[in-house]
């Protein structure tokens, strides 16, 4: 089991408060994160692995603060962007893959071996040799998500990671997600997303406003929204 706690999580910008006050123990395998654009959604999920720090209060993934053990952290927490290309890095979809194991220790042959299964694994193997940038928006979503998961992180930890997608590649990289064995923390607009998720949070102006399930908190949301 993955214990995420924020105890008290403030964070400041300038001098705007994006979140005020926030604190929550998560241990579900599912959760997601909705509400409205600007309420403080991705700043809480960049929390989880320490890509952005508290102003004050803490965050503690298994017990690791996110300010003094960050690096242990991102080993744990791995993270999908909106946009893949902002995530992809090596020319081809190999080598990205390979590219997140650059500090693994692993030999030349391990990591040939790991690569490819994990392609497999996500219906890339045949694209091993294609340059990244060719791949349709769908692919490359799920050859960043490959990129993260081949580093085995305990939580995936994905902001917005449908929202480019047509409806195909979003319902390919949402059953991908769905499938997982590593605890999920999903921020999405998608509602249709989060039906079979064990949480949902709702975050408006920078505070945890309904934490529920989707049966309750999808309907609290499309209340406040209206
Ligand atoms: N690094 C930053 N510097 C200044 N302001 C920031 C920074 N990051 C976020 N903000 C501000 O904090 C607020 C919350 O941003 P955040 O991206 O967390 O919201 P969000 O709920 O994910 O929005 P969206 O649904 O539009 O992606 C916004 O007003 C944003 O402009």
């Amino acid at each position: 089991m993955t214990e995420v706690v924020l105890d008290a999580v403030h964070v400041r910008h300038d001098d705007r408060e994006v979140l005020r006050g926030v604190t929550l123990r998560l241990t579900e395998r599912r959760v997601a994160v909705i509400g409205a654009n600007g309420s403080g959604k991705s700043t809480l999920a960049r929390l989880l692995n320490g890509l952005v720090v508290p102003t004050s209060g803490r965050v503690l993934v298994d017990g690791l603060d996110t300010r003094r053990r960050g690096r242990e952290v991102r080993r744990r927490v791995g993270f999908v962007f909106t946009d893949p290309d902002a995530q992809i890095i090596m020319p081809t979809v190999a080598e990205d893959v390979a590219y997140s194991l650059r500090r693994s220790g692993l030999s030349k042959a391990e990591l040939g071996t790991r690569v490819a299964a994990e392609l497999h694994r996500h219906g890339l193997a045949d694209h091993a040799d294609h340059p990244a940038h060719l791949l349709s928006g769908g692919q490359k979503q799920l050859l960043a998500l490959t990129s993260v998961l081949v580093t085995a992180p305990r939580l995936v930890v994905a902001d917005e990671p449908t929202t480019l997608l047509d409806l195909r590649n979003t319902r390919a990289v949402a059953d991908r997600l769905a499938g997982l064995d590593q605890h999920v923390v999903l921020v999405t607009h998608d509602l249709d997303l989060v039906a079979g998720y064990d949480r949902v949070l709702v975050v408006d102006g920078g505070r945890v406003v309904v934490d529920d399930v989707p049966a309750a908190a999808v309907p609290a949301y499309r209340r406040m929204m209206a």
